[in-house]
């Protein structure tokens, strides 16, 4: 079953206020695209062709200039979003940004930060909300007292971890992070991989990330969305574009890791 599904998604952004500079044009789109439940997609692509702004529109941190997009069965107008329709879409679909500790609010504790959804979006009281949170930080493998922890008290891997637990804590049907693994190194890394994966059965999440690490896209991703210039060049099953790539720019792409990797490891 699909859990989201984007017709037409489409934004146009013309900056035409740049003194002594070009006007700049970026159109993303029309782009549509469906995600089943508990799916894991990756969007890669070269540098600002469009992955990110993609991400943002499709949790509604940007406004679209068209399209729609239909996530667990409720519609919502891209370009426009009442109070209510935006509090639903935020159940239904969140965000992880790409620098999770940098918008971790040092001087507020790691509960209150996980409250603010909780609060902002549902009408529970202070008391329903504690078990829920405490809950969550368990479920990401942190301790009920990290409730009153700070950010300088945290790990990295910790931290990521709070971002996590903060996206997933109205228990939502879709996962977007953009770059989720970047700023992580390589065991952390492997750890919240194995974390997300984890999460995803339990609460058969669906994922969407962006990445320009192939090797993992390849390791999660159970289908590619490539990107160019704000377009969807190329689509399908992660294996398939590993071993068939068939646009230039996937072409580009799969060589470039293939070049990284041992010969024996890409086709066994
Ligand atoms: N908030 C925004 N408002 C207007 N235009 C934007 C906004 N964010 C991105 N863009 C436009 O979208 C283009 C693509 O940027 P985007 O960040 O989505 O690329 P990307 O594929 O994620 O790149 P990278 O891999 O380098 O992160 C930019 O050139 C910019 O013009």
């Amino acid at each position: 079953m699909d859990i989201l599904q984007v017709k037409d998604l489409t934004f146009i952004h013309n900056e035409k206020k740049r003194w002594l500079k070009r006007p700049e044009v970026f159109q993303l789109g029309p782009v549509s695209l469906s995600v089943k439940r508990g799916e894991t997609i990756a969007i890669i692509g070269e540098n600002r062709s469009g992955k990110s702004l993609l991400a943002k529109l499709l949790v509604g941190a940007l406004p679209a200039d068209a399209g729609e997009i239909e996530i667990n069965t409720h519609k919502y107008l891209a370009k426009y979003q009442s109070k209510d329709g935006q509090r639903k879409r935020t159940h239904d679909i969140r965000m992880i940004l790409q620098h999770s500790s940098e918008s971790m609010n040092p001087s507020v504790p790691v509960g209150k930060i996980l409250d603010e959804p909780l609060r902002l979006n549902t009408g529970l009281s202070e008391a329903e909300r504690k078990p829920i949170i405490e809950d969550m930080l368990v479920k990401v493998g942190l301790l009920r007292e990290h409730y009153y922890f700070y950010r300088h008290m945290l790990s990295d891997g910790q931290q990521q971890r709070v971002a996590l637990a903060r996206a997933i804590v109205l228990k939502p049907k879709v996962l977007v992070a953009d770059e989720p693994f970047a700023a992580l190194d390589p065991t952390i890394r492997s750890q919240t991989v194995n974390l997300i994966l984890q999460l995803q059965q339990e609460l058969g999440l669906a994922f969407i990330f962006i990445s320009h690490n192939l090797g993992i896209v390849r390791h999660i991703a159970d289908r590619i969305i490539v990107m160019e210039s704000g377009e969807i060049v190329e689509e399908g099953k992660a294996e398939t574009i590993f071993r068939w790539p068939q646009h230039t720019r996937t072409k580009k792409l799969v060589t470039a890791y293939q070049s990284l990797v041992p010969q024996n490891t890409i086709r066994e």
